[in-house]
């Protein structure tokens, strides 16, 4: 039998929020036991002396491209779960910008095969809203819940159309599906590459205005208060999207929203340095826009932080800025600018944190909330949280090397992550 005992851990529990120094037992694939002291003198045991460690429960990154079917060199499920444990996170919800693009029920079964064999973490996959994500006929989203899907989505790509876009709402709300929305106006976005601003003008990079995103979290705010249906937009980055879901959520519209690590981090004032790892969509925006992302967080209007973990290959981004592929490789570096951008700032506080990488999340897709109590899954995110570390994209399980973090020096580092009591990742503690 699997039993690993972590002694002095310092846990979070979520009765009070608080951490509490405790030992944990794990049998097999759940908690069997939080005690004070737990004494063990069976040799069948791995007693794990965790001292000065954290303890949270299992982390959900619930926004990553994982490239597998159909573009295997970019990542797999393999590799990109391996990448999410190391990063700390337990599961992972997977967007459906495969290929093919992952909008039948067979191919989410071919999915969830995969990832029997291969997933290090519990893997979450998201359908398609539309067929082949091309905004026009509806993708078969009931057939496609019965094989498991959390949620749907066109991610990469905007819904343009807002009667498909309102149908769709309409029709996922009677599987209970939520709806994540690419927030992005193509008509005011097409050709851009960065944020339209002064270092647009200043690199000559074609601009992608903040209205691009705006405009259609207005537009998808209104479907879901007209249809009812639960709405999650994805990697918020303008100042404005903020204050218009903060609206609605007063109004008691269902609408939830993410960030991501580097919109919370980064400012388009790095562009001069034409680095392709700096190209992402939605891009980089103002300073403004991410102070704004930051108070957000802040204040919970914006419920969850997720990498949009977006892989690309060397050779695709190692050309000019024009050609390069819209994507940041996240999974590796988010708790680490969790802590030291939000946490060690003092903008949330690890209870909120953990809201945001795990609670909500696991709320908002409708799977198993991870909690650090008797009988619970064995899913636990150990963080050495005064740890300093350098961001290597050589040392990351990702294929994807493309992070404009490197060399950046991080406080906060996951150290071991387990996985129904599996151990999906550790380094030397
Ligand atoms: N975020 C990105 O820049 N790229 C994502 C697509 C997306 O999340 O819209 C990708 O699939 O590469
Ligand atoms: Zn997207
Ligand atoms: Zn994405």
């Amino acid at each position: 039998m699997n039993k690993i005992l972590l002694k002095n851990i310092n846990a979070f529990r979520s009765e009070d929020q608080k951490l509490e120094n405790v030992d944990v037992l794990i049998e097999e694939d759940v908690i069997a036991a939080v005690e004070s002291k737990l004494e063990t003198e069976a040799d069948d045991v791995r007693i794990i002396e965790a001292e000065g460690l954290t303890a949270l429960p299992g982390l959900i990154d619930m926004h990553v491209h994982f490239r597998e079917p159909g573009q295997e060199h970019k990542e797999t499920i393999a590799t990109g779960t391996k990448a999410s444990a190391r990063g700390g996170f337990t599961a992972a919800a997977a967007m459906p910008n495969t290929d093919p693009v992952i909008d039948k029920k067979a191919l989410v079964e071919s999915v969830y095969e995969r990832a029997e064999n291969k997933a290090k973490t519990h893997l979450y996959q998201v359908g398609a809203v539309t067929e082949e994500s091309q905004g026009e006929e509806l993708a078969e989203m009931g057939r496609m819940k019965e094989a498991g899907i959390v949620a749907v989505s066109d991610d990469g790509r905007p819904v343009m159309n807002s009667q498909v876009m309102r149908l769709a709402m309409e029709y996922a709300q009677t599987f209970d599906l939520p709806v994540i929305s690419h927030a992005e106006d193509e008509n005011l976005s097409a050709g851009g590459m960065v944020h339209e601003g002064y270092y647009s003008t200043l690199t000559g990079l074609k601009g992608i205005p903040g209205n691009a995103e705006t405009i259609m979290v207005a537009r998808d705010i209104c479907l879901a208060e007209q249809t009812g249906c639960p709405l999650h937009i994805a990697h918020v980055s303008t100042a404005d999207s903020v204050d218009l879901i903060s609206r609605a959520k007063k109004r008691g519209v269902r609408v939830t929203c993410e960030a991501t690590p580097h919109h919370f981090t980064l400012d388009h004032s790095l562009l001069p340095s034409y680095n392709t790892d700096l190209k992402v969509n939605p891009p980089l925006r103002s300073k403004e826009d991410v102070e704004a992302i930051k108070q957000g967080l802040a204040d919970g209007i914006i419920d969850v932080i997720a990498s949009d973990h977006a892989p690309h290959a060397s050779e695709e981004k190692d050309v000019e800025f024009d050609y390069a592929p819209f994507g940041i490789s996240g999974a590796e570096t988010a708790l680490g600018l969790v802590y030291t951008g939000l946490i060690d700032k003092g903008v949330i506080d690890r209870a909120k944190a953990v809201k945001c990488l795990s609670e909500k999340p696991a709320e908002i897709l409708g799977v198993t909330k991870a909690e650090i109590k008797t009988g619970s899954p064995a899913d636990l995110t150990l963080v050495a949280e005064d740890k300093s570390w350098q961001v290597d994209p050589k040392n990351f399980c990702s294929k994807g090397r493309n992070t404009p973090f490197k060399g950046r020096e991080l406080k906060g580092k996951p150290v071991l992550t387990l996985v129904e009591g599996e151990i999906a990742w550790e380094e030397e503690i």
